[in-house]
């Protein structure tokens, strides 16, 4: 695996599976967490949720376990030479924050122009999904996205701008219900040349 991929995926590597706590062990936090609301965890309704919580940080965070670079590999060499801009738009994602693990509701343009070879155009949500269903902060998943499809295709460029709502910011702390968050990363082409960042621009909004 070539060095950029591999430090971006370092995340997962740093844990073997031996320290990986277990899912009793999520379960028994989960229970903590109810009893320090206030609330009681052996009561009916609230006997069933830590294993419903630990599924849905499953599958939450199912992004550690999956390899983005991967998931490029299989590219379609017989493009006629195209060699225009391809733009994925407004793919919907779910994240949650590094900072407070509350949601980031948002959605990815995501777009390359290719250099002989393009990839099967579902895999480019795939990829914001897998880097989505880690702990995030926009700047950094924005900035993975971009590097992996850079790395991986080697295209004459890549453009990657993201829209989210946090709502560590809109449901708690400076309640600001209305705000979302744009980030935008460029590579090659889409940084050096005024008229095709200028272009993506104009996709994507
Ligand atoms: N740059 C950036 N900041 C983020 C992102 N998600 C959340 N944050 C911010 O991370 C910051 C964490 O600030 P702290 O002061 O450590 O946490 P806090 O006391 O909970 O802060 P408040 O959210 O202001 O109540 C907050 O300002 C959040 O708005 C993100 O994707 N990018
Ligand atoms: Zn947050």
């Amino acid at each position: 695996m070539n060095p950029i991929v591999h430090t971006l995926d370092r995340a997962r590597a740093a844990q073997t599976e031996s320290d990986k706590p277990t899912r009793a062990e999520v379960e028994a936090a989960v229970r903590t967490i109810i009893r320090w609301t206030g609330d009681d965890p052996e009561r009916d309704g609230l006997l069933e949720t830590p294993a419903r919580v630990t599924r849905s940080f499953e599958e939450f965070f199912a992004g550690y376990d999956q390899r983005p670079a991967e998931i490029l590999e299989k590219t379609f060499e017989e493009i006629e030479g195209y060699d225009e801009m391809i733009a994925l738009r407004g793919i919907r994602f779910e994240s949650h924050c590094e900072h407070h693990m509350a949601p980031i509701i948002g959605q990815a343009w995501v777009a390359y122009i290719p250099n002989g070879r393009v990839v099967g155009i579902s895999k480019l949500a795939r990829v914001v999904d897998i880097y989505a269903r880690r702990l995030q902060i926009q700047e950094k998943m924005t900035a993975q996205i971009a590097n992996t499809i850079n790395e991986v295709l080697k295209p004459q460029g890549v453009g990657v701008i993201i829209k989210a709502s946090h709502h560590c910011m809109t449901t708690r702390g400076v309640h600001k219900p209305d705000t979302d968050l744009v980030t935008s990363r460029m590579l090659g082409c889409f940084r050096d040349n005024a008229l095709t960042r200028q272009e993506f621009l104009g996709i994507a909004v």
